[in-house]
């Protein structure tokens, strides 16, 4: 069901209006799906509990909310079935809360994870969704995002400009046709937008939205896209988690 103070909130952006005392307090809270298989990774294990640079994967992307005076709490989706988490020490983390509501689908953990703290956020709160499965943010990429997105009417993603010439698959592994890559980046996490709105935006769009942004986009709206950088991965295949551990042994320096 939608909520009524959405609609009008909507059209008005649609409109390229700022509704006015949208940025009245607002805080900054932090979600990370956490409740994937990691399928391509084929480890024996979810990939967010593989071991990088002495951590569990996961870690790092916690300590990156964790250390940032701007970031409120931080909630972590896990499956309920997981019985890695409990097998290592969170007290070092002050700010975090585990929710054991993830779905089928990253929308769905997300979605899942937004309803599950309904009572503890604020409609006009900043909701910054992030990939457990991205551990090399940087102190300076989320400083940008905040920052670019703070007084923004709809909400941004971090994003890298495309590249590589991109390419089609056509029958057998050949190539159909190039792709004109002017103007197409690679989304990114953290994605961030305002929690009545996301959450509206994510019940609308049903479960196979990849990211947060196309749920936002589905109503109509665009969000900004801030410029990141190829340290901000997603560990998604064995050779991701070796170049994590070069970035972050590189940026440790
Ligand atoms: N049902 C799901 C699927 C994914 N995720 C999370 O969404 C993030 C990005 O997803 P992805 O890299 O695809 O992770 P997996 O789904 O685990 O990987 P795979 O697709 O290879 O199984 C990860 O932190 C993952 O744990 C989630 O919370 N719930
Ligand atoms: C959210 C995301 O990281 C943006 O690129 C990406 O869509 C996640 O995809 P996945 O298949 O769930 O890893």
């Amino acid at each position: 069901m939608t909520t009524p103070t959405l609609i009008p909130y909507i059209t008005h952006l649609k409109l390229g209006q700022i509704p006015n005392n949208t940025n009245h307090m607002s805080r900054h809270f932090a979600l990370l799906p956490a409740a994937g298989v990691g399928a391509r990774m084929g480890a024996d294990f979810p990939k967010q509990y593989l071991e990088l640079a002495g951590r569990p994967m996961i870690w790092h992307a916690l300590r990156a909310f964790e250390t940032h005076a701007a970031i409120s709490r931080i909630y972590v989706v896990l499956s309920a079935a997981d019985g890695y988490w409990e097998g290592y020490d969170w007290s070092g983390f002050a700010k975090l809360s585990v929710l054991r509501c993830g779905g089928e689908t990253r929308a769905q953990s997300v979605l899942n994870g937004l309803e599950a703290i309904a009572d503890e956020v604020a409609e006009q709160d900043w909701m910054l969704v992030h990939d457990a499965a991205r551990p090399c943010l940087s102190r300076a990429l989320l400083d940008k995002l905040l920052e670019a997105v703070r007084d923004d009417a709809v909400g941004g993603i971090l994003a890298a400009p495309v590249a590589d010439t991109l390419k089609r698959e056509g029958h057998g592994q050949r190539i159909r046709e190039t792709v004109p890559r002017q103007g197409l980046w690679g989304a990114q996490t953290p994605q961030m937008f305002r929690y009545g709105l996301l959450r509206e935006a994510l019940r609308r769009a049903g479960a196979e939205v990849t990211d947060e942004a196309s749920a936002i986009e589905h109503l109509g709206l665009s969000p900004l896209l801030v410029e990141s950088d190829a340290s901000n991965l997603k560990v998604t295949f064995p050779h991701d988690l070796e170049v994590a551990g070069w970035w972050l042994d590189r940026c440790s320096k």
